[in-house]
């Protein structure tokens, strides 16, 4: 065998090394090798600057795609081949020459409610300290639960956990797939409707990026893209590319497939729950994009462009 051909059968994931990061990765490499016998998948574990600075909260460290930039650098400078992430992490906008070609099937998109002592929101008594550190689960708490505490929680999903588990906080709030991932599922002890957290753009779904020009490993990733799933989150990433969101302001943004229609329901709010502006639309999947623009735009128009401004002081999008 040549050494073109061996290393044509070789695909490197560039990924990150928290328990997450990690099963994701596996679970591509599982699948991708499933699909394409012969083929052999590596990882390249690296280090992200969103591992480094984990103590401070994510909206005050700002600077968008904290857990994505090292591993598109390793793409473009040719150390791996896809980078994958949860869709919930990945930017707006990504580096010339590399995109998301393929989105995987989505698991449960819900917020988790974890607790030790409560069985669910309404159980925990006024006072109750509540862990997050999403501007957006803080602000929809907030809204229905005035009388409760919110304390900033940062850390992954395991020393979450132990923050909870040292009695820190009277519960917490994660996502259920990331939960259900680490195989801790039986720490969910209710999953939040999305009337009541709406989840975050992509929540629950992975998504791999790659260099466009790359069109041997697009052909290999090909089968792992969820056609319904892809379409939801275009749905969802739209609404959020219009409002120019990033991670300071409180936004939910989330698509369901429903008869045969996209059913898209999304909300801007300040963190203190005390304004929050909600807004739907139903329609053609094959108009995903358009149906998040507008959603947005109406959004704005009803009162997003002032929260906007207030957290941006006064660059808000148009
Ligand atoms: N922000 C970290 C993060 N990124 C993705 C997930 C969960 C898995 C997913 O949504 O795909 C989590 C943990 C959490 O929010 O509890």
């Amino acid at each position: 065998m040549t050494v073109t051909s061996m290393l044509d059968n070789v695909l490197r994931i560039a990924t990150r090394q928290s328990p997450l990061a990690l099963w994701q990765a596996h679970y591509v490499k599982e699948r991708l090798e499933a699909n394409h016998p012969g083929l052999t998948v590596e990882l390249v574990p690296m280090v992200t600057r969103g591992d480094v600075i984990l103590d401070t909260p994510l909206a005050k460290v700002g600077g968008k795609g904290l857990f994505v930039k090292e591993l598109e650098l390793a793409l473009l400078e040719n150390r791996a081949d896809i980078a994958v992430h949860s869709m919930k992490d990945v930017p707006v906008d990504f580096p010339e020459g590399l995109g998301l070609v393929t989105i995987c099937e989505r698991d449960d998109p819900r917020d988790a409610f974890v607790s030790n002592r409560y069985n669910s929101l309404d159980e925990l008594p006024a006072g109750s300290i509540v862990g997050t550190s999403s501007l957006r689960r803080q602000c929809q708490l907030a809204a229905q639960r005035p009388d409760l505490v919110i304390r900033s929680l940062r850390g992954n999903v395991g020393t979450r956990l132990s923050k909870l588990d040292n009695g820190e906080y009277d519960a917490i709030i994660l996502a259920v797939a990331g939960l259900k991932r680490l195989g801790l599922g039986e720490r969910v002890r209710v999953a939040l409707s999305p009337e009541t957290s709406l989840p975050a753009v992509g929540q629950g779904a992975v998504g791999i990026e790659c260099r466009l020009d790359d069109a041997h490993t697009r052909a290999l990733l090909q089968p792992l893209n969820h056609a319904e799933t892809a379409v939801r989150v275009k749905a969802e990433r739209a609404m959020n590319t219009r409002l120019e969101g990033g991670c300071q302001v409180p936004i939910g943004s989330y698509a369901e497939w429903v008869d045969g229609e996209i059913w898209l329901r999304a909300l801007v709010g300040a963190p203190d729950g005390s304004t929050m502006v909600r807004g739907e639309r139903r329609g053609n999947p094959a108009d995903a994009e358009q149906l998040g623009i507008s959603l947005a735009e109406e959004l704005l128009n009803n009162g997003a462009r002032a929260i906007l401004a207030d957290v941006y002081n006064g660059e808000a999008p148009e």
